[in-house]
């Protein structure tokens, strides 16, 4: 049988996701790739993957699409690596830079931006040095481990999962595992498993990652990241396509 081609998120937090799948029996089933958020839709598009674990907004560049996972990256309230970084208040905002290695985040501040907040800044893609803010009332949007240790830099520091749940009172869901094409039953039950398994064993994996000072590892790969892909989180999903549709 030809392997399932995996592309899975390349931050510290897919580690869970990764420890599972290596320490079962489906690492020799699998083909696996390890890319940055967008990457990962690009490559489903693309057909160059089978299952992604891609940001959720890309769903919408599927022709077809289908979760077959029951975990996902999602947050209950602040996730603590997903945020604007900004030197004034976001309602002064004049221009914000977006994070060319996401999707989900990017729609997110849109969205926001929008029905939240009720400002219309300009949006910049690829900016030169888009984490930089080069003038009082440019901000920017940075997602995963870059963000680490930077929440003490800015004077204004907005995490877009705890302000998405403050706007519709729900968690988030910023990627999940999805299939372009039909996947066997008897894979993605074992492919769950492995998930699941690496889930549980959080507390073994921390032990292998160093420990930064500025950023408390556990209290992100235990509580602010929330894996389990709940009905809420489900209700979450399909509002936040719908915002984007109407943008
Ligand atoms: C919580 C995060 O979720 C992510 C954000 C994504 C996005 O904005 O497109 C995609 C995948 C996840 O890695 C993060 O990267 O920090």
């Amino acid at each position: 049988m030809n392997k399932i081609r995996i592309s899975a998120v390349s931050y510290t937090n897919t580690k869970p996701f990764l420890y599972g799948l290596q320490h079962s029996a489906i690492k020799d089933q699998i083909d696996l790739s390890l890319d940055m958020p967008a990457d990962c839709a690009q490559k489903l598009i693309d057909d160059k993957a089978d299952i992604g674990l891609i940001p959720v907004a890309a769903a919408l560049s599927l022709p077809q699409w289908q979760i077959v996972s029951a975990y996902c990256i999602g947050a209950e309230g602040p996730v603590n690596s997903v945020f604007i970084f900004s030197n004034c208040d976001i309602k002064d905002v004049k221009r914000l830079q977006l994070d060319p290695e996401s999707r989900s985040s990017n729609n997110l501040a849109r969205v926001l931006l929008k029905n939240y907040w009720k400002i219309q800044p300009e949006l910049i893609t690829g900016a030169a040095d888009y984490a930089q803010s080069t003038d009082h009332e440019t901000a920017f949007v940075q997602i995963g481990d870059r963000t680490f240790g930077k929440t003490e830099q800015y004077k204004y520091v907005y995490d877009l999962s705890g302000e998405w749940k403050k706007f519709t009172g729900l968690p988030f869901i910023f990627a999940a595992w999805i299939a372009n094409k039909p996947i066997p039953a008897g894979f993605i039950k074992e492919f769950d498993s492995a998930l699941r398994h690496g889930l549980a064993h959080r507390h073994e994996l921390l032990e292998t990652l160093p420990r930064r000072a500025d950023f408390d590892l556990e209290d992100y790969l235990m509580h602010k990241l929330d894996f389990d892909l709940t009905e809420d989180k489900r209700k979450a999903l399909y509002l936040f396509l719908d915002y984007i549709n109407a943008l």
